[in-house]
């Protein structure tokens, strides 16, 4: 039977490629250069708006209301409250609401976030969901990978309130219901479905590899 963990098991390498990227470890031992995490707050502030647009894509390939209302609850808590959140870290990082309003795209932002946008397109809302999967589980999963590893600085580092966000409880929860949210909808797929669920996800998982590497080159 399919499942989330066949996913990852699919694609294991680029998966530890992502979790375990040289942008995590330097983070987890706070020694990540302050403008490699500055370039890759900005990007991520783009990265958001995209992503909330996604949710209405969900919206648009739901079923029923209960899909509609979920994803609606989706794109309002990025909309509503995670976009506010963010201005307000970039803000304590020295990143004016200005300079986020005149950003460019990094091409490693486009590529990730139009990939998602494209494959729920194309695809159904189960595919949507699979696109975004890495984004929405594979942070909670690296925060935890962090405080795990021996090198984990848990003193004075000027990351912690990040790596905190993500090894949370709230963020733990909702990342589990995502979980079960996809295993339920795995679980009676054909090998073929399967194959081509575990494509978009592999693909997700490199686009998002690429994206800590955007950060550690500060590249556009
Ligand atoms: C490149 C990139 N990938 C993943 C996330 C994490 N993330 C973005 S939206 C969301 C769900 C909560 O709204 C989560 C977990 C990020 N910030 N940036």
């Amino acid at each position: 039977m399919s499942s989330f963990e066949s996913l990852i098991e699919y694609c294991k390498d680029d998966w530890n490629r992502y979790i375990q990227h040289d942008f995590v470890q330097q983070l987890g031992k706070g020694i990540l250069d302050k403008s490699c995490f500055q370039h890759y707050l900005k990007q991520d502030y783009l990265f958001l708006i995209q992503f909330s647009r996604a949710w209405g894509l969900a919206v648009y390939k739901s079923h029923d209301i209960l899909e509609i209302r979920q994803a609606l609850a989706s794109m309002k808590a990025i909309v509503e409250v995670e976009l506010d959140l963010h201005v307000q870290y970039c803000k304590e990082w020295g990143i004016s609401k200005q300079e986020l309003d005149n950003l460019p795209e990094a091409e490693a932002n486009i590529a990730y976030t139009r990939y998602m946008l494209d494959a729920g397109q194309q695809g159904d809302l189960l595919d949507l969901h699979i696109a975004l999967a890495p984004c929405l589980i594979g942070y909670g999963v690296l925060a935890r990978w962090i405080e795990q590893q021996s090198w984990y600085q848990a003193h004075n580092n000027p990351y912690q309130s990040w790596i905190d966000m993500y090894t949370g409880d709230e963020f733990h929860a909702a990342m589990q219901a995502e979980i079960e949210w996809i295993n339920q909808r795995l679980a009676g797929i054909d090998s073929q479905r399967f194959q081509k669920l575990a494509e978009i996800f592999s693909k997700a998982t490199q686009l998002e590899a690429d994206f800590w590497q955007m950060g550690l080159n500060k590249s556009y």
